[in-house]
């Protein structure tokens, strides 16, 4: 599986603020940037973090349909993908709904009630992980769906986690022409942080787009 991490980011780094609302850091043409990579993708993981932030729906606007999906062949919105331990994506979440295919991944701490409501709900759900979601294991069975190219766009908890667990490719952050500041605001990668082998990325392209910025990496192993 070929994994592109994508997020948009202050000059300082967040992704949102401190209150954790949703903060519109792209422009147009970046969020036209941001649907051609899902359009590609056959499939969107974001974290629950980011699900109960956001709320979001994960799918294509009208012309990325219509173009980019139609261009790689594949008619539709791709498959969405909560990571989600303990099962807190509300039944009634925007991305539970029919526009697409849902897997959550889960851990075994969430209750077999609990996974039969998100089942009912209309979710595929994907044990993986004794405590949390292990991201090894849950991509290995999203790749056994069918899920050969996987966009991941947050939040920075994930993000962290997939560097972590040592399955991004690639990575493109679009650094919007703001300071958020506050150091509780969520990062582009949080979670533990490193202390040795650090992700080295490879930059592979620069490009001006709205009044920020769109940086591309290849992930070029730990050093
Ligand atoms: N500017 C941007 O491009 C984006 C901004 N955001 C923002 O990011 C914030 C949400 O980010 P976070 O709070 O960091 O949440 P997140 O979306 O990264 O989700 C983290 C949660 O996922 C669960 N989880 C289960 N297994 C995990 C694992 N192996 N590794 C990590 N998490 C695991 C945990 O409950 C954890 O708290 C929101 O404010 C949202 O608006 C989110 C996506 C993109
Ligand atoms: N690329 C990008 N730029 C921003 O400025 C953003 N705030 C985000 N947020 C991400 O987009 C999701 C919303 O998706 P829908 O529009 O509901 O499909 C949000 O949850 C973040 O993942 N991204």
């Amino acid at each position: 599986m070929y994994v592109v991490v994508n997020a948009a980011q202050s000059v300082d780094g967040k992704l949102s603020t401190r209150r954790r609302e949703q903060l519109r850091i792209s422009g147009e043409e970046d969020f036209d940037r941001v649907d051609r990579i899902r359009a590609a993708a056959d499939a969107v993981l974001v974290g629950v973090g980011t699900v109960l932030a956001d709320d979001p729906h994960l799918t294509l606007d009208e012309e990325a349909r219509r173009v980019e999906r139609l261009r790689n062949g594949r008619p539709g919105d791709p498959a969405r993908v909560v990571v989600d331990s303990t099962g807190r994506t509300p039944t009634d979440a925007r991305i539970l709904d029919d526009a697409a295919t849902t897997y959550l991944l889960v851990s075994a701490a969430t209750t077999p009630e609990r996974r039969k409501e998100l089942a009912d709900a209309g979710a595929e759900v994907i044990v993986a992980g004794e405590e949390r979601v292990d991201l090894v294991d849950g991509t290995s069975a999203l790749a056994g769906e069918g899920i050969d190219r996987l966009m991941v766009e947050g939040g920075g908890e994930v993000i962290y986690s997939c560097f972590a667990a040592g399955i991004v490719d690639e990575l493109q952050v679009y650094v919007g022409s703001l300071v958020v500041g506050g150091r509780d605001a969520p990062t582009l990668a949080d979670g533990e942080g490193f202390v040795e082998a650090f992700p080295r990325l490879d930059l592979t392209e620069v490009e001006r787009l709205d009044d920020g910025v769109v940086l591309s990496y290849d992930v070029d192993g730990r050093a």
